[in-house]
Protein backbone atom coordinates (compact mmCIF):
# COMPACT_ATOMS: atom_id res chain seq x y z
CA UNK A 1 0.00 0.00 0.00
CA UNK A 2 1.60 3.07 -0.90
CA UNK A 3 2.15 6.08 1.69
CA UNK A 4 0.06 8.69 2.67
CA UNK A 5 0.46 11.86 1.26
CA UNK A 6 0.97 13.67 4.23
CA UNK A 7 2.03 11.96 7.55
CA UNK A 8 2.26 13.72 10.70
CA UNK A 9 3.09 11.43 13.66
CA UNK A 10 3.36 12.32 17.56
CA UNK A 11 4.43 15.98 16.13
CA UNK A 12 5.48 18.14 18.71
CA UNK A 13 7.08 21.79 18.88
CA UNK A 14 7.71 24.03 21.70
CA UNK A 15 8.66 27.48 21.83
CA UNK A 16 10.32 27.72 24.72
CA UNK A 17 6.96 27.20 27.61
CA UNK A 18 4.35 27.63 24.62
CA UNK A 19 3.29 24.35 22.87
CA UNK A 20 2.71 25.30 19.90
CA UNK A 21 2.03 21.82 18.71
CA UNK A 22 1.47 19.41 21.36
CA UNK A 23 0.66 16.14 19.68
CA UNK A 24 -0.23 15.71 16.44
CA UNK A 25 -0.89 12.66 14.14
CA UNK A 26 -3.06 12.23 11.27
CA UNK A 27 -2.63 10.88 7.84
CA UNK A 28 -3.92 12.59 4.64
CA UNK A 29 -4.49 10.00 1.91
CA UNK A 30 -3.56 11.12 -1.54
CA UNK A 31 -5.75 13.06 -4.17
CA UNK A 32 -7.94 14.75 -1.37
CA UNK A 33 -8.39 17.79 0.23
CA UNK A 34 -7.85 18.26 3.93
CA UNK A 35 -8.98 21.83 5.83
CA UNK A 36 -6.86 22.54 8.93
CA UNK A 37 -9.26 24.58 10.85
CA UNK A 38 -8.43 26.29 14.15
CA UNK A 39 -8.37 29.39 16.83
CA UNK A 40 -6.06 31.92 16.19
CA UNK A 41 -2.87 30.29 17.70
CA UNK A 42 -3.87 26.76 17.42
CA UNK A 43 -1.12 25.83 15.87
CA UNK A 44 -1.61 25.76 12.29
CA UNK A 45 0.72 27.85 10.82
CA UNK A 46 3.26 25.78 12.74
CA UNK A 47 2.29 22.54 11.51
CA UNK A 48 2.34 23.74 7.68
CA UNK A 49 5.86 25.07 8.11
CA UNK A 50 7.27 22.04 9.65
CA UNK A 51 5.93 20.00 6.53
CA UNK A 52 6.68 22.93 4.58
CA UNK A 53 10.46 21.89 5.30
CA UNK A 54 10.45 25.49 7.06
CA UNK A 55 10.93 24.35 10.76
CA UNK A 56 12.50 21.55 13.11
CA UNK A 57 9.75 19.66 15.43
CA UNK A 58 10.74 19.00 19.22
CA UNK A 59 9.58 15.79 18.75
CA UNK A 60 7.63 13.88 15.67
CA UNK A 61 7.86 13.04 12.50
CA UNK A 62 6.40 14.14 9.47
CA UNK A 63 6.54 12.77 6.04
CA UNK A 64 5.39 13.79 2.44
CA UNK A 65 4.38 11.15 0.54
CA UNK A 66 6.70 8.64 2.62
CA UNK A 67 9.70 11.40 2.55
CA UNK A 68 10.74 12.42 6.29
CA UNK A 69 10.70 16.12 5.67
CA UNK A 70 13.38 16.50 8.40
CA UNK A 71 16.07 14.04 7.03
CA UNK A 72 15.64 15.22 3.50
CA UNK A 73 13.71 18.38 3.05
CA UNK A 74 14.86 18.96 -0.51
CA UNK A 75 13.40 15.69 -1.95
CA UNK A 76 10.35 17.43 -0.15
CA UNK A 77 10.48 20.51 -1.62
CA UNK A 78 10.17 19.04 -5.25
CA UNK A 79 6.70 17.22 -3.91
CA UNK A 80 4.83 20.27 -2.27
CA UNK A 81 3.74 23.31 -3.23
CA UNK A 82 4.36 26.13 -0.38
CA UNK A 83 1.50 28.94 -0.08
CA UNK A 84 2.60 30.90 3.07
CA UNK A 85 -0.11 33.21 4.60
CA UNK A 86 2.47 36.27 4.26
CA UNK A 87 5.13 36.55 1.38
CA UNK A 88 7.68 38.65 0.09
CA UNK A 89 7.51 40.72 -2.97
CA UNK A 90 10.09 42.75 -5.40
CA UNK A 91 9.31 46.25 -6.29
CA UNK A 92 9.79 46.48 -10.16
CA UNK A 93 9.31 42.89 -11.02
CA UNK A 94 6.66 42.04 -13.24
CA UNK A 95 4.14 38.99 -12.57
CA UNK A 96 6.22 37.34 -15.67
CA UNK A 97 9.43 38.37 -14.25
CA UNK A 98 8.37 37.40 -10.90
CA UNK A 99 6.95 33.53 -12.17
CA UNK A 100 10.32 33.45 -14.32
CA UNK A 101 12.66 33.82 -11.09
CA UNK A 102 11.05 31.19 -8.87
CA UNK A 103 10.82 29.03 -12.43
CA UNK A 104 14.88 29.45 -12.62
CA UNK A 105 15.53 28.73 -9.07
CA UNK A 106 13.53 25.18 -9.44
CA UNK A 107 15.83 24.54 -11.93
CA UNK A 108 13.68 25.19 -15.13
CA UNK A 109 15.83 26.49 -18.40
CA UNK A 110 15.11 27.69 -21.64
CA UNK A 111 12.40 27.03 -23.59
CA UNK A 112 11.01 24.94 -20.95
CA UNK A 113 11.09 27.45 -17.77
CA UNK A 114 8.94 29.97 -20.64
CA UNK A 115 6.69 27.34 -21.31
CA UNK A 116 6.26 26.39 -17.62
CA UNK A 117 5.77 30.30 -16.86
CA UNK A 118 3.00 30.65 -19.46
CA UNK A 119 1.31 27.74 -18.45
CA UNK A 120 0.53 28.77 -14.69
CA UNK A 121 -0.09 32.10 -16.05
CA UNK A 122 -2.62 30.66 -18.02
CA UNK A 123 -3.90 28.33 -15.41
CA UNK A 124 -4.09 31.45 -12.63
CA UNK A 125 -5.59 33.92 -14.99
CA UNK A 126 -2.67 36.41 -14.74
CA UNK A 127 -1.62 35.98 -18.51
CA UNK A 128 -3.28 39.56 -19.47
CA UNK A 129 -1.08 40.76 -16.16
CA UNK A 130 1.62 39.63 -17.35
CA UNK A 131 3.36 42.90 -17.39
CA UNK A 132 1.66 44.41 -14.58
CA UNK A 133 4.17 44.71 -11.70
CA UNK A 134 4.01 42.28 -9.18
CA UNK A 135 3.96 44.52 -5.77
CA UNK A 136 0.78 46.54 -7.20
CA UNK A 137 -1.24 44.15 -7.81
CA UNK A 138 -4.87 43.53 -5.65
CA UNK A 139 -4.94 41.20 -2.86
CA UNK A 140 -6.72 38.38 -5.10
CA UNK A 141 -4.32 38.52 -8.05
CA UNK A 142 -1.49 38.56 -5.48
CA UNK A 143 -3.15 35.39 -3.66
CA UNK A 144 -3.26 33.98 -7.92
CA UNK A 145 0.57 35.03 -8.18
CA UNK A 146 1.30 33.12 -5.16
CA UNK A 147 -0.59 30.19 -5.92
CA UNK A 148 1.17 29.98 -9.43
CA UNK A 149 4.35 30.38 -8.20
CA UNK A 150 3.56 27.54 -5.56
CA UNK A 151 2.74 25.56 -9.11
CA UNK A 152 5.53 26.19 -10.94
CA UNK A 153 7.38 23.01 -10.50
CA UNK A 154 4.15 20.90 -10.38
CA UNK A 155 3.97 19.56 -7.05
CA UNK A 156 1.77 16.54 -6.05
CA UNK A 157 0.50 18.58 -2.81
CA UNK A 158 0.43 21.46 -1.76
CA UNK A 159 0.20 23.33 1.49
CA UNK A 160 -1.68 26.67 1.59
CA UNK A 161 -1.80 28.45 5.03
CA UNK A 162 -5.27 31.21 5.20
CA UNK A 163 -5.19 31.54 1.30
CA UNK A 164 -8.54 33.11 1.02
CA UNK A 165 -7.99 35.36 4.05
CA UNK A 166 -8.66 39.30 3.46
CA UNK A 167 -9.76 38.18 0.00
CA UNK A 168 -13.34 39.81 -1.12
CA UNK A 169 -16.14 37.35 -2.23
CA UNK A 170 -15.53 37.11 -5.62
CA UNK A 171 -11.82 36.48 -5.42
CA UNK A 172 -12.88 33.94 -2.65
CA UNK A 173 -14.28 32.34 -5.22
CA UNK A 174 -11.97 32.29 -8.36
CA UNK A 175 -9.82 30.84 -5.90
CA UNK A 176 -11.99 28.06 -4.57
CA UNK A 177 -12.52 26.94 -8.53
CA UNK A 178 -8.77 27.14 -8.69
CA UNK A 179 -8.35 24.90 -5.39
CA UNK A 180 -11.63 22.80 -7.46
CA UNK A 181 -9.55 22.11 -10.57
CA UNK A 182 -6.36 21.17 -8.93
CA UNK A 183 -8.46 18.71 -6.82
CA UNK A 184 -9.77 17.43 -9.89
CA UNK A 185 -6.40 17.33 -11.59
CA UNK A 186 -5.72 14.54 -8.33
CA UNK A 187 -3.01 16.92 -6.10
CA UNK A 188 -3.65 16.87 -2.17
CA UNK A 189 -4.08 19.66 -0.72
CA UNK A 190 -4.10 21.09 2.76
CA UNK A 191 -5.69 24.07 3.05
CA UNK A 192 -5.98 26.22 6.61
CA UNK A 193 -8.56 28.71 6.95
CA UNK A 194 -10.83 30.53 9.15
CA UNK A 195 -13.90 30.21 6.63
CA UNK A 196 -15.46 27.05 7.59
CA UNK A 197 -18.41 27.13 5.18
CA UNK A 198 -16.29 27.33 2.49
CA UNK A 199 -13.98 24.81 3.94
CA UNK A 200 -16.51 22.47 4.34
CA UNK A 201 -17.90 22.94 0.69
CA UNK A 202 -14.14 21.86 -0.78
CA UNK A 203 -12.91 19.74 1.56
CA UNK A 204 -13.40 16.02 1.48
CA UNK A 205 -11.62 16.16 5.42
CA UNK A 206 -11.30 18.53 7.90
CA UNK A 207 -9.15 18.43 10.75
CA UNK A 208 -9.49 20.66 13.92
CA UNK A 209 -7.03 21.79 15.92
CA UNK A 210 -6.71 23.30 19.46
CA UNK A 211 -3.91 23.71 21.30
CA UNK A 212 -1.67 22.27 19.35
CA UNK A 213 -4.13 19.41 19.82
CA UNK A 214 -6.48 17.27 17.16
CA UNK A 215 -10.14 17.92 18.45
CA UNK A 216 -11.78 16.10 15.49
CA UNK A 217 -10.23 14.72 11.94
CA UNK A 218 -13.68 13.45 9.84
CA UNK A 219 -15.88 14.87 6.81
CA UNK A 220 -18.23 17.85 6.86
CA UNK A 221 -21.01 16.25 6.78
CA UNK A 222 -20.75 13.66 9.65
CA UNK A 223 -19.24 16.73 11.62
CA UNK A 224 -22.51 18.76 10.85
CA UNK A 225 -24.78 15.55 12.03
CA UNK A 226 -22.39 14.14 14.84
CA UNK A 227 -22.27 17.83 16.64
CA UNK A 228 -26.23 17.86 16.07
CA UNK A 229 -27.05 14.52 17.61
CA UNK A 230 -24.64 15.83 20.95
CA UNK A 231 -25.07 19.56 20.91
CA UNK A 232 -28.69 19.46 20.72
CA UNK A 233 -30.98 22.25 18.20
CA UNK A 234 -30.44 26.07 17.57
CA UNK A 235 -33.39 28.34 17.17
CA UNK A 236 -33.83 31.86 16.19
CA UNK A 237 -36.25 33.37 18.57
CA UNK A 238 -38.18 36.99 18.06
CA UNK A 239 -39.88 38.67 21.04
CA UNK A 240 -41.55 41.58 21.22
CA UNK A 241 -39.30 44.14 24.03
CA UNK A 242 -35.92 43.79 25.38
CA UNK A 243 -34.11 40.84 23.55
CA UNK A 244 -32.26 40.71 27.17
CA UNK A 245 -35.39 39.53 28.91
CA UNK A 246 -34.94 36.52 26.97
CA UNK A 247 -31.09 36.02 27.85
CA UNK A 248 -32.70 36.24 31.35
CA UNK A 249 -35.02 33.58 30.82
CA UNK A 250 -32.63 31.42 29.26
CA UNK A 251 -30.14 31.78 32.18
CA UNK A 252 -32.79 30.26 34.30
CA UNK A 253 -34.52 27.59 32.41
CA UNK A 254 -32.77 24.12 31.96
CA UNK A 255 -31.95 22.47 28.54
CA UNK A 256 -31.82 26.58 26.48
CA UNK A 257 -28.78 27.98 26.46
CA UNK A 258 -28.66 31.69 25.24
CA UNK A 259 -26.14 31.60 22.03
CA UNK A 260 -26.02 35.33 20.76
CA UNK A 261 -28.13 38.28 20.85
CA UNK A 262 -29.60 39.10 17.67
CA UNK A 263 -31.92 42.36 16.08
CA UNK A 264 -35.24 41.75 18.10
CA UNK A 265 -33.89 38.37 19.86
CA UNK A 266 -31.35 35.56 19.99
CA UNK A 267 -30.31 32.51 18.92
CA UNK A 268 -30.65 29.69 21.39
CA UNK A 269 -29.81 26.26 21.91
CA UNK A 270 -32.08 23.31 22.96
CA UNK A 271 -30.25 20.45 24.35
CA UNK A 272 -31.97 17.31 22.59
CA UNK A 273 -33.07 16.57 19.34
CA UNK A 274 -36.39 15.75 20.12
CA UNK A 275 -39.03 18.52 18.56
CA UNK A 276 -41.37 17.79 21.69
CA UNK A 277 -39.02 19.10 23.50
CA UNK A 278 -38.45 22.35 21.59
CA UNK A 279 -42.31 23.01 21.65
CA UNK A 280 -42.13 22.18 25.47
CA UNK A 281 -39.64 25.57 25.47
CA UNK A 282 -41.73 27.60 23.69
CA UNK A 283 -45.02 27.01 25.27
CA UNK A 284 -42.63 27.85 28.58
CA UNK A 285 -41.63 30.86 27.17
CA UNK A 286 -44.79 31.89 26.03
CA UNK A 287 -46.51 31.33 29.87
CA UNK A 288 -43.40 32.76 31.20
CA UNK A 289 -44.66 36.01 29.81
CA UNK A 290 -42.34 36.38 26.58
CA UNK A 291 -43.95 37.58 23.51
CA UNK A 292 -42.97 35.53 21.19
CA UNK A 293 -43.38 36.58 17.51
CA UNK A 294 -40.86 34.38 15.17
CA UNK A 295 -39.74 30.72 16.86
CA UNK A 296 -37.82 28.59 13.61
CA UNK A 297 -35.18 26.23 13.85
CA UNK A 298 -32.27 26.96 12.52
CA UNK A 299 -29.20 24.32 10.54
CA UNK A 300 -26.22 24.00 12.12
CA UNK A 301 -23.58 25.27 10.20
CA UNK A 302 -19.79 24.39 10.36
CA UNK A 303 -18.81 27.54 13.01
CA UNK A 304 -21.42 26.35 14.99
CA UNK A 305 -20.09 22.80 15.05
CA UNK A 306 -16.26 23.98 15.60
CA UNK A 307 -17.64 26.51 18.61
CA UNK A 308 -19.67 23.63 20.00
CA UNK A 309 -16.54 21.24 20.15
CA UNK A 310 -14.50 24.26 22.04
CA UNK A 311 -16.85 24.26 24.33
CA UNK A 312 -17.29 21.09 25.06
CA UNK A 313 -13.50 21.02 25.31
CA UNK A 314 -13.75 23.70 27.69
CA UNK A 315 -16.42 22.48 29.81
CA UNK A 316 -16.16 18.64 29.49
CA UNK A 317 -19.07 18.27 31.92
CA UNK A 318 -21.74 19.21 28.93
CA UNK A 319 -20.70 16.69 26.90
CA UNK A 320 -22.17 14.00 29.50
CA UNK A 321 -25.84 14.34 28.15
CA UNK A 322 -27.27 14.19 31.63
CA UNK A 323 -28.71 17.38 31.98
CA UNK A 324 -31.35 18.67 34.22
CA UNK A 325 -34.46 17.13 32.71
CA UNK A 326 -37.00 20.01 31.14
CA UNK A 327 -40.01 18.67 32.88
CA UNK A 328 -43.85 19.54 31.25
CA UNK A 329 -44.98 22.39 33.40
CA UNK A 330 -48.21 21.97 34.53
N1 LIG B 1 8.77 31.54 16.21
C1 LIG B 1 7.95 31.55 17.27
N2 LIG B 1 8.41 31.87 18.50
C2 LIG B 1 7.58 31.87 19.57
N3 LIG B 1 6.28 31.54 19.51
C3 LIG B 1 5.77 31.23 18.31
C4 LIG B 1 6.58 31.21 17.14
N4 LIG B 1 5.79 30.85 16.09
C5 LIG B 1 4.56 30.66 16.59
N5 LIG B 1 4.55 30.89 17.93
C6 LIG B 1 3.39 30.75 18.81
O1 LIG B 1 2.90 29.42 18.66
C7 LIG B 1 1.47 29.41 18.75
C8 LIG B 1 0.91 28.79 17.49
O2 LIG B 1 1.12 29.71 16.43
P1 LIG B 1 0.66 29.40 14.95
O3 LIG B 1 1.09 30.55 14.11
O4 LIG B 1 1.10 28.04 14.55
O5 LIG B 1 -0.93 29.39 15.11
P2 LIG B 1 -2.05 29.43 13.98
O6 LIG B 1 -3.02 28.36 14.31
O7 LIG B 1 -1.45 29.40 12.63
O8 LIG B 1 -2.72 30.83 14.25
P3 LIG B 1 -3.30 31.94 13.21
O9 LIG B 1 -4.63 31.43 12.77
O10 LIG B 1 -3.40 33.14 14.05
O11 LIG B 1 -2.32 32.06 12.09
C9 LIG B 1 1.05 30.86 18.96
O12 LIG B 1 0.85 31.06 20.35
C10 LIG B 1 2.23 31.66 18.45
O13 LIG B 1 2.33 32.90 19.11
Amino acid sequence: MSDPAISVQNLYRYFGPLKAVNGLSFDIPHGSVCGFVGANGAGKTTTMRILASLDYPTMGTAKICGINVIHYPEEVRRLIGWMPDHFGNYNHMTVAEYLDFYARAFGYRGSERKQRVEEVMEFTDLTGLADRFSNKLSKGLTQRLCLGRALLHDPQVLIMDEPAAGLDPKARVELKHLIRVLAEEGKTIFISSHILSELGEMCDSLLFVNQGRIVHHGDAESLRQGTDASGGMLYDVQVVGEPSRLQEWCSITPQVEFLESRKQGARIRIEGVEGALAARVLSRMIKDGLEVTEFHREQRNLEDAFIDMLGRLENPSSESGTPTSFAPQP
